[in-house]
């Protein structure tokens, strides 16, 4: 895979972080391959995915040094260049990112040499009543400690607007789209629309769509479903709905989910990946669908999924299960599969002595 020009994306809050900055740097001076830091925020703003992507001189591999936030970022900026993003895990959780850092230069030399695979993760876009738009004194509000605010997403030049179809934006959301009320002791109530049928009427906290990947994220928080990042889906969870139905549903990736601001609602906030990025006011709706574009994942090996979410989440056993016996791996693994079985999806034997799944991070002594 010819990579030419690697966009860095760092925690410019951790030492760890800039240190494998400066290893990424020397690995890409050693090979002539272009390095651009991106999204710094030394100017005090931020600025949209094409900006900042042109400003690095469109680079072909994001490389994020952080968490899982840091990673949510430097994916929007990878989705935007149709470009790989590989996450190094220096947070406190990792869920999302691939290599520890101590092994960035092993997985730099893999990416050039073509020993990885490519996932491909499913994004959500969305359309909207109106152009988003946050208004000005909130963004002092949301300057605790959070950086910068993203400026609203662009309204798409390149598809039909206006009518009751509103505008489409320019939004890959990796994780997440969430409504959620802007005063704090307010509740928001809001329509909800699958595949273009009214679901319910919602008063909640908040309402959010969550790609597979951003299952394990809020919308698990809520009490969502664990999907695959695998799967295809969308997955509408309400956090806290004052009302009897206050499941999740699980969409089919064609099936838009809609949001709409009941006329004597309190205003919403819409966040994108966690980031603030517009207010709906009574009568406004957002649309979010799953995005024709996906995002490419630099994975080194097979991606153990499961094995990370028990590791991750901390996941416990019941206290009389461990009393009653010990979980034998299922499959071993160590002959060939019968052929009925070849078909499906299993990663290869557990490394019993590693602390956390490969490509992750011991936790720390
Ligand atoms: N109550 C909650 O759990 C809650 C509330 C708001 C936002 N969020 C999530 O935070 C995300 C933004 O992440 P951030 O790091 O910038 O915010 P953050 O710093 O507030 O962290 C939220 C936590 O979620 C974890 N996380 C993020 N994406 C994940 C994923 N796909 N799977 C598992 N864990 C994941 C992060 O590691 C972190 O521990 C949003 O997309 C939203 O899903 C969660
Ligand atoms: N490049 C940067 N420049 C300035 N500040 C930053 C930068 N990256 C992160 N920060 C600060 O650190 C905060 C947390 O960042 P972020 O949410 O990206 O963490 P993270 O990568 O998810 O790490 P963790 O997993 O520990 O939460 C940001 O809100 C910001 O205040």
């Amino acid at each position: 895979m010819t990579v030419n020009r690697v966009g860095l994306v760092v925690h410019g809050g951790r030492a760890e972080a800039q240190a494998a900055a400066g290893a990424v740097r020397d690995w890409c001076a050693e090979h002539a391959v272009e390095c651009t830091d991106i999204d710094v925020w030394q100017e005090g703003a931020r600025h949209s995915a094409r900006a900042e992507v042109d400003a690095a001189g469109d680079p072909d591999l994001i490389v994020t040094l952080g968490g899982d936030g840091t990673f949510l970022r430097g994916a929007r900026l990878a989705a935007e260049n149709d470009a790989l993003v590989l996450g190094v895990d220096l947070g406190r959780v990792g869920f999302l990112t691939e290599v520890p850092a101590p092994a960035v230069r092993a997985a730099l030399d893999a990416v050039r040499e073509e020993r990885i695979t490519v996932e491909s993760r499913m994004l959500l876009t969305m359309r909207a009543s109106c152009r988003l738009e946050v208004p000005a004194q909130m963004e002092a509000l949301m300057r605790y400690g959070r950086g910068p605010m993203l400026p609203p997403p662009r309204v798409r030049v390149d598809c039909a607007a206006g009518g009751d179809w509103g505008v489409a934006l320019n939004v890959t959301a990796l994780n997440d789209v969430v409504l959620e009320k802007l005063a704090r002791d307010r509740q928001v109530s809001v329509a909800v629309y699958l595949a273009g049928r009214l679901l319910a009427c919602y008063s909640a906290d908040a309402l959010l769509v969550a790609t597979p990947t951003g299952s394990t994220a809020y919308s698990f928080a809520a009490g969502g479903p664990v999907v695959s990042p695998r799967a295809e889906a969308l997955v509408f969870t309400p956090v806290a709905p004052h009302m009897v139905f206050n499941r999740s549903v699980v969409a089919a990736p064609d099936e838009p989910v809609a949001l709409r601001v009941l006329e004597r609602s309190g205003q919403a906030a819409v966040s994108i990946d966690g980031q603030l990025r517009g207010v709906l006011s009574p009568g406004d709706w957002i649309g979010v669908y799953a995005a024709p574009r996906r995002l490419k994942a630099v994975r080194l090996g097979p991606m153990d999924f499961y094995g990370r979410l028990r590791e991750r989440m901390n996941l416990t056993d019941a206290p009389a299960a461990l009393a009653d016996g010990r979980a034998a791996p299922l499959w071993p693994m160590t002959s060939p599969r019968p052929a009925d079985l070849a078909h499906l999806a299993l990663p290869g034997a557990p490394d019993v002595t590693a602390d956390r799944p490969p490509g992750g991070t011991p936790p720390p002594a």
